[in-house]
């Protein structure tokens, strides 16, 4: 379980994360939904490591996480993906999935070089593993594509299929969908449901589409000028007055009202 408790990042004297306090419950698929500068990324990156806040804490399982460095967090198994590094362009799909940090063993280059026949056998696990991803993926078809070619789907179940490369705990996935067509859009919200069901991972998903977040999602978490409006199920949060404000504004809101209608 992760939990945020009152949680600042100012830049300057803008607030963009004001005293957000969440939980994202080990084995969930929790979603982030705001405007657009809600403060989502920000609280994110403070989670991740990739910022450090300006007052508040963050625990993982009960241990104090606060401001640790992301490739601390990463052998915590708590992950944000662009943490990966992006992919290699002109390397293959599977070579990228090869190439995870932290997926090899770690030894020096000397020590390694005096046991050749152990480097053997371990490009022969990663490679046997990383097929394996790719089954799971269901883009084995693509193991010998150059990274640089996918399309923005593809490179998107790259990064998932590099997270199950290190054993991931945590996960932190930005924007998903963002300029993903629907069938790979598909694809991927199945893969973060196997993920989740089958490997036990938890997810934390910042998303703007709602289908999306609706089918994948409980509970959902509604920020908006960097605080938490509302936290539960995707039906019950999109009948959320102060949600339905933040999104829309109180115009647009009397409008709707006005007209009988529903979001
Ligand atoms: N490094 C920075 N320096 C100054 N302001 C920043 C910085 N990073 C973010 N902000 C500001 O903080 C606010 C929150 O940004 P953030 O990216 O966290 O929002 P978001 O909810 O993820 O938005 P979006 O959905 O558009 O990605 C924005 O107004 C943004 O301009």
């Amino acid at each position: 379980m992760i939990r945020v408790e009152d949680l600042h990042r100012h830049f300057g004297g803008f607030r963009a994360v004001d005293g957000a306090s969440v939980t994202i419950e080990t084995g969930s698929i929790t979603g982030l939904i705001g405007p657009n500068g809600a403060g989502k990324s920000t609280l994110f990156n403070v989670i991740a490591g990739v910022l450090p806040p300006t007052s508040g804490r963050v625990f993982m399982d009960g241990e104090d996480i606060t401001g640790l460095p992301p490739h601390e967090l990463f052998h915590k198994g708590l992950l944000r993906t662009f943490q990966l590094a992006h992919e290699f362009s002109s390397m293959t799909v599977r070579e990228n999935l090869m190439m995870v940090p932290g997926a090899q063993s770690g030894e020096t280059i000397w020590k390694t070089w005096l046991q050749r026949g152990r480097i053997e056998r371990e490009e022969a696990e990663l490679r046997r593993r990383a097929d394996e991803v790719l089954d799971f993926l269901t883009i084995r078809h693509l193991t010998h594509e150059k990274a640089g070619n996918l399309s923005g789907g593809q490179k998107k179940l790259l990064e998932l299929g590099r997270t199950m490369m290190v054993d991931a705990k945590v996960v932190f996935l930005d924007e998903v969908g963002a300029g993903v067509n629907r069938t790979l859009l598909g694809t991927i919200g199945d893969a973060i449901v196997r993920l989740n069901r089958e490997r036990g991972y938890t997810f934390c998903v910042i998303e703007h589409d709602m289908d999306f977040i609706g089918r994948l999602c409980d509970p959902v978490i509604v920020m908006a000028a960097g605080k938490v409006l509302a936290q539960g199920d995707a039906a019950h949060i999109m009948q959320n007055e102060d949600v339905i404000e933040a999104y829309l504004g109180t115009g647009l809101k009397n409008k709707v009202k006005a007209a009988g209608g529903a979001l």
